[in-house]
């Protein structure tokens, strides 16, 4: 009889850069799908915990780790053997962390942006990032509709890899191979090659997901947030398009999935930032003192900076952007978001709407 042969992934050891939340889930859910896997850690005592107890209590509490995750402080032990990186870094970071990595990467060794946002600095999407810091190697996306507890938990969760190499003959596209190589029964890739509008999604989902955050706060309801949900995506669109992703790329999960996901639960570290702002709650009180990691409030900088340099209009992340930035009071903010001259939608369409001189001013009823 003919013995059948396991077949294993060209891309069988990960390493992960960064230990937090999702460096964390993501590690887990390799280890899941059979591969080797080594998690480098800033932190000694994360790496002592998911050595000693299977656990990582800082950023990850209240989850066991399956058995198998190797975990190091040191970079160079972490990449040596790897077939492919996972960088979980906080956006802001992923520049400093690609120098630390640089000499310790074998030659074209992929790279997983798994952050989401827009480099304050540069007004630079990750990817373009790491073509200056690391630009031999291939590089893929993962984003989508992702909270980190429940990717852990093993929840059934759907996510984008993008990447943009063309397919030779006999070898898929790297988007391709990593979606083998981190496939589960519960965590499920979809292949995609707009590597421009997966980023734009998950970046400017983190700054929606403050204004939905804030009409919670604000004791508004699912109106409120529903619009949230649908002009932000179309914010999503114009900017993604000015960069040159593809219109139906908001469609899909690194899209509408992860605009409704965070603007819509408490799980979110951006929603619950926003709805503490606008219950009057100081930036420290909100997560109780703790480093906590929320991308919309550097990303509302690096969104709109963007997006005015491009001309494109984008309303609710300049409202974000007042209130997290400039310190503009959150009423303020909705009522010059709501008094804005009435649009069409879509915007393509030719619709005689009354000018400026014709426009109700609408008044905010105070609520607070
Ligand atoms: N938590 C989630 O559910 C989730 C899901 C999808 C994507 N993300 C994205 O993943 C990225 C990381 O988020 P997280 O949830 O893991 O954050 P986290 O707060 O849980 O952990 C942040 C990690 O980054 C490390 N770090 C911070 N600054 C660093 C630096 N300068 N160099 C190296 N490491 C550094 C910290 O030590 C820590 O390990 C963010 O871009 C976030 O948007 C998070
Ligand atoms: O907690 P947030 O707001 O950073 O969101 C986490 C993930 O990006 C959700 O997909």
């Amino acid at each position: 009889m003919k013995q059948q042969q396991e077949v294993v992934p060209a891309i069988d050891r990960i390493a992960v850069m960064g230990g937090g939340a999702w460096g964390t889930a993501l590690a887990v859910t390799a280890i899941r799908a059979g591969r080797q896997v080594t998690l480098w850690a800033r932190e000694p005592e994360v790496v002592e915990a998911i050595r000693t107890s299977q656990t990582n209590p800082v950023f990850l509490p209240g989850i066991e780790l399956p058995p198998g995750i190797m975990a190091t402080t040191d970079l160079g032990d972490a990449v040596r053997e790897a077939d492919a990186v996972l960088l979980v870094v906080p956006s802001q970071h992923v520049r400093e962390a690609c120098q630390a990595l640089k000499p310790h990467l074998s030659p074209r060794l992929p790279i997983v942006i798994c952050a989401k946002g827009i480099e304050q600095d540069t007004g630079l999407l990750l990817q373009s990032v790491l073509a200056d810091e690391l630009p031999d190697h291939p590089v893929a996306v993962l984003s989508g509709p992702t909270f980190a507890h429940e990717v852990a938990a093993g929840e059934p969760t759907a996510v984008t890899i993008a990447s943009d190499d063309v397919p030779t003959a006999g070898e898929s596209s790297l988007a391709a191979r990593m979606a083998v190589a981190l496939g589960t029964q519960t965590f499920r890739p979809y292949v995609a090659d707009d590597v421009t509008g997966v980023e734009v999604g998950g970046a400017v989902k983190n700054v929606l997901a403050l204004a939905s955050g804030m009409a919670s706060g604000l004791s508004f309801g699912a109106n409120t947030r529903a619009a949230i949900i649908t002009r932000g995506l179309d914010e999503i669109k114009r900017l993604s398009e000015a960069l040159g992703g593809r219109r139906d790329t908001v469609t899909g999960l690194s899209g509408i999935g992860d605009l409704t996901l965070t603007c819509s639960s408490e799980q979110s570290r951006n929603m619950r930032y926003g709805m503490g702002l606008a219950m009057g709650r100081s930036a420290a009180d909100i997560f109780d003192g703790r480093p906590v990691v929320v991308e919309g409030v550097e990303n509302a900088v690096s969104v709109t900076d963007l997006a005015r340099r491009l001309g494109v209009e984008m309303p609710i992340c300049e409202a974000v952007r007042a209130v997290v930035i400039d310190g503009m009071p959150i009423q303020e903010a909705v009522a010059t978001l709501l008094g804005r001259p009435f649009k069409a939608e879509p915007r393509s369409i030719d619709l005689l709407l009354p000018g400026p001189s014709d426009t109700t001013t609408l008044i905010m009823e105070d609520r607070s």
